[in-house]
């Protein structure tokens, strides 16, 4: 039998990457990364709001991009073998689109509007909007959220198309329909954006818009209308159905089987999130806790419906049927800012440098300052009285998302320097996850391993060490690069067939672990004393 080969595309914050794997040995062949260029300018964010917007351009540009230039050094024998595609991308990213399903910020009259792009995840423009659906569902015959941990998020789809029909009139008027980022552009491969008809997927369905199939689909209009009368019939405009991943939206559009140079007979895979494709593409297994770890964390676990899904899971980000391979309950937590924590200390540290001394020097110390203060860290000693700091930068997304929350450190003195501080960060971000962790524990869902992957688990032993010794579990890290993309072609392989399940796909074509951290018994107790001041430092903050 020849070989066949899929494609896998992940869409992140910052850059999208593809991948050209061989759906036989799971072997990559062809790799690219593109950068989104309105996006790395900062164009229609406003950070100080909480506001992130990506034009859909950036996105058309990076699918184009990197698919082609990962297909580029491969034979013409080898473009014919490809058999499929899936993308994955970040969410909840919703944005506004018309009839057509045209994203309205790729018309004229809304090319430099921000209201008509996609609303990144990380986006905190409705916090009083998830307030008010709260307060509703919460007094609601059905309480809408329970299969969300209880408590909707700003990030989510309902609360960011409530915020922007609130203050967009123009909106209002020319939204037919509304479509996460994942459904949208592996819509468009098909050629059939039509909001009413593509195939939406479970996951962002079922984690983010509280669709559930003991709703019947989505929150009834009654329930919408009496949120705001802006929602009024636009349930009508939405879904009722939802697709798994290892199922197809379409096949690739001649538009687009001449744009990539592969044939129509390329099967496109239902999208899904970044964090559940890189779950499958980290070899996730039942009970197997999956910390996909860069700017943000996203936390996937996976269990046997019949074993968890009675369960309601307090203050998690869903447990969802089929979220990442059908016939298991996904769940999913995280955390909005990891990384993200890092870099905003490097730019505190780096502005004024900037200032004062111009671009050169400020890049040059950009580039060597995280790994810099990692290896300073690295040599403190662990102390019962460090400094503490919170990880809540950008919100607390779980446990119990609150993200009107704010970071802080205490326990300076005059003897606190910079790696003093960072190293606090690191173990605030460390001690966010174990919260989330024995959240997990104390809701009856057991935790049997830790696997790593995204650009901080790979780039980072200190952070991986700490969090290792904070969880006080190993932590294996995923040998894929691009778990994520990975995953992808894992799922694009079952949805074109080659694969008859993703626990096949990911025994043909995982590429297995290549580092593991183990707690350091002389850490332990005092990290357990730390964790201790980062709680009481968090009720202190929360004002409970
Ligand atoms: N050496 C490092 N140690 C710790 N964190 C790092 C290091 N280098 C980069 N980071 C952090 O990695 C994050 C980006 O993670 P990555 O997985 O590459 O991207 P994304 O989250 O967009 O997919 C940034 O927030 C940055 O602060
Ligand atoms: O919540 C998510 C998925 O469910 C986000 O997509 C995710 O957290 C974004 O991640 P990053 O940019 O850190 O890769």
């Amino acid at each position: 039998m020849n070989d066949s080969y899929v494609i896998g595309v992940d869409f992140g914050s910052d850059s999208v990457r593809a991948l050209v794997v061989n759906a036989q040995t799971g072997e990559t062949i062809g790799t690219h990364v593109h950068e989104y260029s309105r996006w790395k300018q900062g164009l229609y964010c406003d950070p100080a709001r909480s506001q992130f917007r990506q034009h859909p351009l950036d996105y058309l540009e990076g699918l184009t991009e990197t698919i082609n230039g990962a297909l580029a050094g491969v034979t013409d024998e080898i473009r014919k073998q490809v058999v499929g595609i899936s993308i994955d991308t970040t969410g909840s990213t919703p944005g506004p689109v018309d009839e057509t399903g045209l994203p309205l910020a790729l018309r004229p009259d809304f090319s430099e509007n921000p209201n008509g792009m996609f609303i990144l995840w990380k986006d905190h423009t409705a916090n009083a909007e998830a307030e008010e659906l709260n307060n509703l569902a919460h007094h609601w015959d059905v309480d809408y959220t329970k299969y969300v941990g209880g408590i909707y998020s700003s990030e989510w789809f309902w609360a960011k198309i409530l915020r922007t029909l609130r203050v967009d009139e123009a909106v209002r008027q020319h939204a037919f329909s509304w479509v996460e980022h994942c459904d949208w552009i592996s819509a468009v491969l098909t050629g059939n954006t039509n909001p009413l008809t593509i195939r939406r997927s479970r996951c962002a369905a079922g984690h983010k818009a509280l669709w559930h199939s003991e709703f019947d689909g989505l929150p009834s209009d009654e329930f919408l209308t009496r949120l705001d009368p802006l929602l009024s019939g636009l349930r009508e405009h939405l879904f009722t159905d939802t697709y798994t991943s290892d199922l197809p939206i379409g096949n690739l559009s001649a538009e687009w089987a001449e744009k990539l140079g592969l044939s129509t007979d390329v099967v496109v895979g239902v999208g899904a999130f970044d964090a559940h494709m890189g779950a499958i593409g980290a070899e996730i297994e039942p009970y197997a806790f999956v910390r996909i770890i860069g700017t943000s964390t996203c936390d996937i676990l996976m269990a046997p419906n019949e074993e968890i899904g009675h369960r309601l899971i307090r203050g998690i980000c869903g447990q969802v049927d089929g979220s990442v391979a059908p016939g298991m309950l996904g769940l999913e937590a995280g955390q909005s800012a990891f990384g993200d924590l890092y870099a905003w200390f490097a730019g505190l540290i780096t502005g004024p440098v900037r200032e004062l001394l111009g671009t050169e020097a400020a890049d040059t110390l950009s580039r060597q300052l995280i790994p810099h203060l990692s290896a300073q860290a690295a040599k403190l000693p662990v102390t019962p009285t460090d400094v503490i700091a919170l990880d809540w930068i950008n919100g607390r997304r779980t446990p119990d998302a609150n993200h009107t929350l704010k970071a802080a450190i205490s326990g300076l003195n005059l003897g606190t320097d910079a790696a003093k501080v960072f190293k606090a960060l690191v173990e605030a971000t460390a001690f966010g996850s174990r919260s989330i962790v024995d959240r997990f524990i104390e809701e009856g869902v057991p935790i049997k391993k830790v696997i790593a992957i995204g650009g901080v688990a790979k780039k980072s032993a200190f952070v991986m060490q700490t969090l290792a010794d904070v969880l006080n579990k190993p932590i294996q890290v995923a040998s894929a690069d691009q778990a994520c993309a990975l995953g992808a072609a894992m799922c694009a392989s079952v949805a074109a067939g080659v694969h008859p399940t993703m626990e096949a796909a990911q025994q043909a074509m995982g590429s297995g672990f290549d580092a593991e951290y183990h707690p350091r018994p002389e850490h332990v107790a005092t990290y357990e004393t730390l964790y201790q001041k980062y709680l009481a430092l968090g009720a202190f903050v929360e004002g409970r």
